[in-house]
């Protein structure tokens, strides 16, 4: 799939990885529109890069119509990235008593029902469009975590919402493929950006130092790299990629 002078939506862009990626289709000459609740960011980037910013919470069906209007208004809709995401931490059973089950619900509704909200209407979108020679229509790339495969103390919730992500990858992947619309999704390990940031400095350096190679968190814009060259390779469809330095968490 080409970038230039596409629309690609980037839910989560206005910040951290999304952010990367908003800034890696403008600049491969795309049009991103961000879509996120933090409304002055938002704004601020899509300024600096030209791109747009809808306000927009993903577990949102009006939303997620809205943000589909305003890509179709500016350009031929030919991607979704979904960087939207929580990372919340809570044991079962903690010093601080039983996992509430709200929290619980929240982490699933915004990382998992959230993504296949906006996927889904991204994908209705894509689907009228005109195919490329490879007979593709869209793309459509999905954020995991490692947590979805060796989630650590007190991700019972984030760890299980990511393996949703994963699990949603390959059905979601078959049903598009007559309307020649990949799916993908990337699996990070540990990242530099606002979410690891927010945690205390000692679990920042256990978590960097648990990376075999290179040992360090990974940068946005190697997760916006990735992202372009799932973009650009038609023959990938239907996976996870882990993008983790080979790291394998540790219970904590
Ligand atoms: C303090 C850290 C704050 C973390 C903030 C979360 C931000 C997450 C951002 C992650 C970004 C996403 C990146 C990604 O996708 C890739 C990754 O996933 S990176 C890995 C990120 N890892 C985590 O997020 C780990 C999350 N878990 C935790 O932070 C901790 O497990 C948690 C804060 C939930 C609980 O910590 P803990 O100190 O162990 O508190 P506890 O409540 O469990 O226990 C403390 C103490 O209390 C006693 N106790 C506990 N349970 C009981 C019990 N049932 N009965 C009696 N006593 C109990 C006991 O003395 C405990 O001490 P221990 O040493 O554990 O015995
Ligand atoms: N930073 C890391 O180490 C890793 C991050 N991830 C995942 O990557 C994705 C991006 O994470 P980061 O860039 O690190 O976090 P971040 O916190 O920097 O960015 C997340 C963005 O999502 C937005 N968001 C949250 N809930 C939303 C909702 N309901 N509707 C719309 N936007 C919403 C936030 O406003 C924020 O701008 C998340 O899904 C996260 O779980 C996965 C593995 C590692």
């Amino acid at each position: 799939m080409q970038i230039n002078d596409k629309v690609f939506v980037i839910t989560g862009g206005a910040s951290g990885l999304g952010a990367a990626c908003a800034r890696m289709i403008a600049e491969q000459g795309g049009r991103p529109v961000i879509a996120d609740l933090q409304h002055e960011a938002g704004k601020a980037l899509a300024a600096e890069l030209g791109g747009k910013f809808v306000r927009c919470d993903v577990t949102s069906e009006g939303d997620g119509k809205n943000v589909m209007q305003h890509a179709a208004a500016w350009g031929q809709l030919c991607g979704l990235i979904n960087c939207a995401g929580i990372a919340p931490a809570a044991k079962v059973v903690g010093k601080d008593g039983i996992h509430s089950l709200q929290l619980f619900q929240q982490v699933i509704n915004v990382n998992l029902v959230g993504t296949f909200n906006m996927s889904r209407l991204a994908a209705a979108a894509m689907a009228d469009n005109p195919v490329n020679d490879e007979g593709e229509r869209g793309i459509i790339i999905l954020t995991a975590s490692v947590a979805a495969f060796e989630g650590q103390l007190g991700q019972a919730a984030y760890a299980s919402s990511k393996a949703g992500v994963v699990g949603l990858t390959l059905p979601m992947a078959r049903d598009l493929a007559r309307n020649g619309i990949r799916v993908m999704t990337i699996a990070p390990g540990i990242f530099e950006t606002p979410m690891l940031l927010g945690m205390p400095p000692e679990v920042q350096k256990a978590l960097g130092d648990m990376v075999p190679f290179p040992q360090r968190p990974g940068r946005s814009a190697e997760f916006a790299h990735l992202a372009k060259a799932i973009i650009e390779n038609a023959m990938l469809n239907g996976e996870t990629i882990r993008l983790d330095g080979a790291i394998r968490m540790q219970p904590k």
